[in-house]
């Protein structure tokens, strides 16, 4: 669903990627870990079409739904509006399917975004991508500034859209673990190219990516 083959990407004369390859495939739920300034939301936006590749390609085999990093919700606009702009689109203006999904967000429908709290502007960005109906759907940092129970809470909601409805995933995290538990491969990108990938499960062995995303190797 998602096929990079050997992507650069700069912005004016400062490359971001460097010959990044990777691919998730349907029904795949894949993580791409990397520090900051790495090159990941540089990558999330490519998928999503807002940057253009300076070289290298990009293949989509379906709807492409991107929760950006920091939200990006439109603040003066009520939770329902924000919905209804991720249904442009796709068409689809009945956001019931996401209430039914995030029951928070039907108590919230009325109030303007900008001033939820960040777990709840964030289930705002979740619903939103939901609404272009979208079959891959790419995860900018989920866990960024919210509480572990607001960052569980989202994160079942993702397993079980990728569980029972198929959702193809990328999720990109700054969080090892939280990638590791929920995904079952991984990219590790570091200024801007791939330094690692494998099954999830023996990158966690891996003395390089325990030592520097997970302070250390998991026993
Ligand atoms: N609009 C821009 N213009 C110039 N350079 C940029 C721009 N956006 C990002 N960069 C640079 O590209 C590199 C990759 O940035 P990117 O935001 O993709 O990293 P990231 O891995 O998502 O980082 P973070 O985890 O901090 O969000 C960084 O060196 C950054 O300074």
């Amino acid at each position: 669903m998602i096929d990079v083959n050997d992507l650069v990407v700069s912005y004016g004369t400062a490359t971001a990627l460097e010959h990044v390859t990777l691919n998730v495939g349907k029904g795949e739920m894949v993580a791409l870990l990397g520090p900051n300034g790495a090159g990941k939301s540089t990558l999330a936006n490519t998928l999503a079409g807002l940057l253009k590749p300076s070289s290298g390609t990009v293949e989509i085999g379906g709807r492409l739904a991107l929760i950006p990093e920091g939200r990006q919700l439109f603040p003066d606009l009520s939770v329902a509006d924000n919905l209804a702009l991720g249904g442009w689109r796709s068409g689809e203006r009945d956001p019931s399917f996401v209430y039914d999904l995030l029951p928070r967000l039907a108590e919230l429908a009325r109030r303007r975004a900008g001033v939820l709290s960040g777990g709840e502007q964030q289930m705002v960005a979740f619903g939103r991508a939901m609404m272009s109906r979208p079959s891959v759907l790419v995860v900018d940092e989920l866990s960024l500034g919210l509480a572990p129970n607001v960052t569980a809470d989202l994160a079942a909601h993702l397993v079980e859209l990728n569980q029972s409805r198929g959702l193809t995933v990328l999720l990109i995290e700054q969080n090892a673990r939280l990638a590791f538990d929920l995904c079952s491969r991984a990219y590790v990108v570091e200024s801007g190219r791939l330094v690692a990938e494998g099954e999830c499960a023996e990158l966690a062995d891996d003395p390089r990516v325990a030592g520097a995303y997970l302070g250390g190797a998991i026993t």
